[in-house]
């Protein structure tokens, strides 16, 4: 097998759209998009895709990209004046030449750095000063983090709120065949019943119908189990409180134009958030927002016992 080395390549995507692909030296790999500053691939050291992308995606601006993993800011899905999920997804992003200093571990070495700011146009729909930063990491393992910095860099001394999400797509072999752990228990906001507050019940989550909730307090770390596929994707999240689980079903996925009618099947998203509490930001306050995950085999996943498992495998 020949050496690879890290490498960081700004090429064209679809559409001659700019895209900048990550590799790392054992054979993993992240693409990520100028527009959006969105990632739209993610593989493991075998060459796997991990991300779903819809085959109806359309790479073509203003329409955000239909999988991968869109940015939802400053608005998630509808709850404010602003387009759904804001407008960060569908803006042209610049590479940050000279972001400024992040602590960064060693297995951090292939990664790009993108920056937004408001145009004049911009700011007539959301009247803020802000820089946007967003450094998206492939680490030595082939995990992916992505670090949100927003700054308010406003000087009329005018505060903003906003809400976020890593709108994260996870590839699946069968949507019926997966399981979500880390969430039993929650309190979360079910958008099909007009976000009404339940509690979720003790077992780990499974998908037989359209799901749209919005966990409130996740914990950081939640593991999304295929057993097909035997593999076992970890999700582990800091600054952001809550997580959201969305699959379309069969239905809503006929409404969708750009994705397929079965394509629910073979994805399912769940986002690191955060949405009940708003984030506000005075003049020269920055937050702060990563989302790492890793993709295993599910025997290796060391997530807390349960003893049910222990017992009966
Ligand atoms: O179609 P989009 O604007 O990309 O939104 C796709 C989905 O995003 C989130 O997961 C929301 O909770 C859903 O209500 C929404 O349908």
């Amino acid at each position: 097998m020949t050496a690879r080395s890290p490498s960081v390549e700004l090429c064209k995507g679809n559409n001659g759209l700019g895209k900048i692909v990550l590799r790392e030296t054992r054979g993993s790999s992240v693409e990520v998009y100028l527009y959006g500053a969105h990632v739209t691939s993610w593989k493991n050291d075998h060459g796997e895709e991990l991300l779903f992308v819809s085959n109806k995606a359309i790479f073509k601006p203003p329409k955000a990209i239909r999988g991968g993993i869109p940015i939802c800011f400053p608005q998630f899905a509808g709850t404010g004046n602003l387009e759904q999920h804001g407008f960060a997804r569908n803006r042209l992003w610049s590479i940050d030449e000279s972001p400024p200093h992040l602590a960064v571990n060693s297995s951090h070495r292939t990664f790009v750095d993108l920056i937004l700011k408001p145009t004049e146009e911009d700011f007539k729909i959301w009247p803020h000063s802000y820089e946007f930063r967003l450094r998206v990491v492939l680490t030595i393992g082939g995990d992916l983090i992505l670090i949100s910095r927003i700054r308010n860099t406003s000087t009329d001394g005018k505060p903003f709120t906003f809400t976020f999400a890593y709108h994260t797509y996870f590839t699946v072999s069968d949507i019926s065949e997966v399981r979500v752990e880390g969430l039993e228990t929650q309190d979360y906001l079910d958008n099909l019943k007009e976000r009404e507050r339940f509690t979720e019940q003790g077992d780990a989550l499974t998908f037989e119908s359209e799901v749209d909730k919005i966990y409130l307090n996740a914990p950081p770390k939640i593991a999304i189990i295929d057993h097909e596929k035997k593999r076992t994707y970890v999700l582990w999240k800091e600054g952001l409180p809550d997580a959201v689980v969305w699959n379309p079903w069969d239905k809503k996925a006929k409404a969708i134009a750009d994705f397929g009618d079965d394509e629910y099947k073979h994805m399912l998203c769940v986002e690191a958030a955060a949405i009940e509490n708003p984030i506000t930001l005075k003049p020269g306050e920055e937050w702060k927002g990563l989302q790492e995950i890793s993709a295993v085999p599910s025997s290796y996943y060391s997530g807390p016992l349960d003893p049910h498992k222990v017992l009966h495998g």
